[in-house]
């Protein structure tokens, strides 16, 4: 049995990170009884380790939850999860495009942040009726009246009906539910008797059901048995299973218009699914496909290598496995005189390198060396053609380049006052260009447009410490622009490091290779002879360090004696150069791959 259109309510909750999205969400979850109170695990829908010790939501996931309201009549309620961090934009947008409504939760204590702003902003152009709900009114420091206010005047948002709760104590809940059913529409079109009209929304690789594969049900019904065809790729699978998440994975007979739900199948890959394509019933297929998503471009790449060339194979196991769950990450071989065999891998940003980064020293026991992450140039080479350069070393030759292009970002800042000075030099010395600067409450809001690759390795850590965690940060990409841009080299001992060379900002170059020698110079130990580390652009040479030469043998104090003694000490040395990479006769330290790039300025 299908639910009557009228008694669906689909929607997502949006917020900024830590206002206490996941919160709620498991206060709704406990209250419509999806789950008994012994099964409540902390933050249900944050599943995966990593994100739970992070505290942040990655995966799009969806719960169905029976609402009886106080009319007496029982709604069928649909939670879909959006991520909260700005590497995962695209996916809040994604995830928006498939249902009506949603609830924005504002901390009370907080007010309106940058992400408050970008989320809500991203569901008004999904044409969402939104429900402004105010959280943490157990806090002392909360103020609702204030901050309804602000929602009014910095959203343009009606907060006169905003929900005042603590999804903490539970307080005020349970009006949340009323307002989902009476403030947010049900699913706007659905026809049963019509062809069979899906969206595929998400899906993501099982160890017992394979491919499980989540969609919105336009029109029509999905049920076991029937042939279907994804319309953007031509595939066909057969259904063998149909179901909802309670959020426990359970079983249903058929899904109907209006409804989220998943369906698994035949499917190998998470890459045979295309996220936003449509999906019909082969035999009866609809006439017009859904307008379909673009898929989410990853505009960080790396160089992901294995510290022992030994765990190469490992790593190209594992980086297939991360593959499966995460369509946005990409990877392709690559060799590097410095560095061996490793894989160009493609992040959606600089969090979620981290976490693969992460997942693949953790889950797959890697040591694994990242080199310098670096943007997407456009290069307009002299012969008319256009190159995208994923990776530093990989540059043509400087005579075939006509011009370099970059990609550029308009980042929004929210910070108190008191941090604005710090934030502005901070952008300026970025290369930012200043677009806009007003006020919400006591605070500033800073419209920046910045070069990305300027963002990249240590902008948001930067602006938390000037800013003592206060200012709060969120940017999209939007245009490329012709930069003078040059290659700038790391020679080590004289040898070129290739996974240390970057594209700089001519006017930068000179400050940047002398902070990087310099880094490098903390990072890189003493050997038996001297080690220059040297920047240059082209043939010259912009910097220059110089690590001294270490003359201790440190076996020499154990009076010759003691062998066990000694073995210790040199097993420990060698302990010690495990996570070092040889190049030429110099060991350097992984970490100082990522290292050497934070400028901290
Ligand atoms: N005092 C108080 N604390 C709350 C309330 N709601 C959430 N919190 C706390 O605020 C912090 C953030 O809450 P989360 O629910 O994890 O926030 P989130 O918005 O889901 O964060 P992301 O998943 O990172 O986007 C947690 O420490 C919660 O315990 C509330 O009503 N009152």
């Amino acid at each position: 049995m299908t639910t009557p259109l009228d008694h669906i309510r689909n929607f997502s909750i949006v917020a900024h990170i830590d206002h206490g999205k996941s919160t709620l969400a498991d206060r709704l979850i406990q209250l419509t009884g999806a789950l008994e109170e012994r099964d409540m695990k902390e933050q249900v829908l944050d599943s995966m380790d990593i994100e739970r010790e992070r505290g942040i939501t990655i995966k799009a996931q969806t719960v169905r939850l029976n609402y009886r309201a106080r009319n007496g009549e029982d709604y069928v309620l649909n939670l879909i999860d959006t991520p909260g961090h700005v590497d995962f934009a695209y996916e809040v947008s994604r995830s928006l495009a498939a249902c009506e409504g949603s609830l924005l939760v504002v901390d009370a204590s907080q007010g309106v942040e940058a992400q408050t702003l970008a989320n809500v902003y991203q569901a008004i152009d999904n044409n969402h009726e939104i429900v402004v709900v105010l959280n943490k009114v157990d806090l002392p420091a909360a103020e609702p009246e204030r901050i309804r206010e602000q929602v009014e005047e910095v959203i343009g948002l009606d907060a006169s009906n905003a929900v005042l709760i603590s999804a903490k104590t539970g307080q005020g809940v349970p009006d949340v539910l009323e307002a989902i059913v009476h403030q947010l529409p049900p699913p706007r079109e659905g026809d049963i008797n019509a062809p069979l009209k899906a969206m595929l929304v998400d899906s993501w690789y099982d160890a017992y059901l394979g491919v499980i594969v989540l969609v919105r049900i336009i029109d029509g019904v999905m049920k076991k048995g029937q042939t279907i065809r994804m319309m953007g790729t031509g595939a066909k699978y057969l259904v063998e299973r149909t179901g909802v998440f309670k959020p426990a994975r359970v079983n249903v007979d058929e899904l109907g218009p209006g409804e989220f739900g998943f369906f698994t199948g035949s499917i190998k890959e998470v890459a045979d699914t295309r996220v936003g394509d449509t999906i019909t019933e082969d035999r009866r297929p609809t006439a017009k496909a859904l307008p379909g998503f673009k898929p989410a471009q990853p505009v960080v790449f790396c160089g992901l290598f294995p510290v022992d060339a030994a765990d190469f194979e490992d790593l190209r196991a594992a980086v297939g496995k991360l593959r499966l769950n995460d369509a946005s990450f990409s990877f392709e071989m690559e060799t590097s005189a410095a560095l061996g065999f490793g894989f160009r891998c493609g992040f959606l940003g600089l969090l979620h390198l981290e976490i693969i980064q992460e997942r693949l020293e953790r889950e797959f026991n890697l040591d694994l060396i990242a080199t310098a992450p670096s943007v997407v140039y456009r290069m307009n080479l002299i012969d008319g053609t256009v190159k995208e350069l994923h990776n530093p070393a990989d540059m043509p030759d400087v005579m075939k380049i006509a011009s370099i292009e970059e990609p550029w970002i308009r980042a929004t800042v929210l910070t108190p006052d008191d941090y604005l000075g710090g934030i502005l030099k901070l952008c300026q010395d970025r290369r930012g260009i200043q677009a806009d600067l007003s006020y919400v409450g006591k605070r500033a809001m800073l419209t920046y447009d910045l070069p990305l690759n300027e963002v990249v390795f240590d902008f948001y850590d930067r602006l938390k410490s000037i800013s003592k965690g206060y200012a709060s940060f969120d940017y999209h990409l939007t245009d490329y622009r012709e930069g003078d841009l040059v290659k700038m080299s790391i020679l080590v001992n004289d040898e070129p490091v290739d996974a240390l060379s970057m594209l700089v900002h001519r006017s930068a170059a000179e400050k940047r290779g002398r902070q990087m020698c310099e880094k490098l110079k903390e990072l890189i130990p003493q050997h038996l002879f001297k080690i220059p580390i040297q920047a240059a652009i082209g043939g010259r040479i912009i910097a220059r360090e110089t690590v001294s030469a270490l003359r201790k043998d440190v076996t020499a104090k154990c009076y010759g004696g003691d062998v066990t003694r000694k073995r210790k000490l040199l097993d420990k040395q060698k302990e010690g150069k495990k996570r070092m990479r040889q190049f030429g006769k110099v060991d350097i330290p992984q970490e100082a791959f990522i290292q050497a790039l934070k400028m901290g300025d």
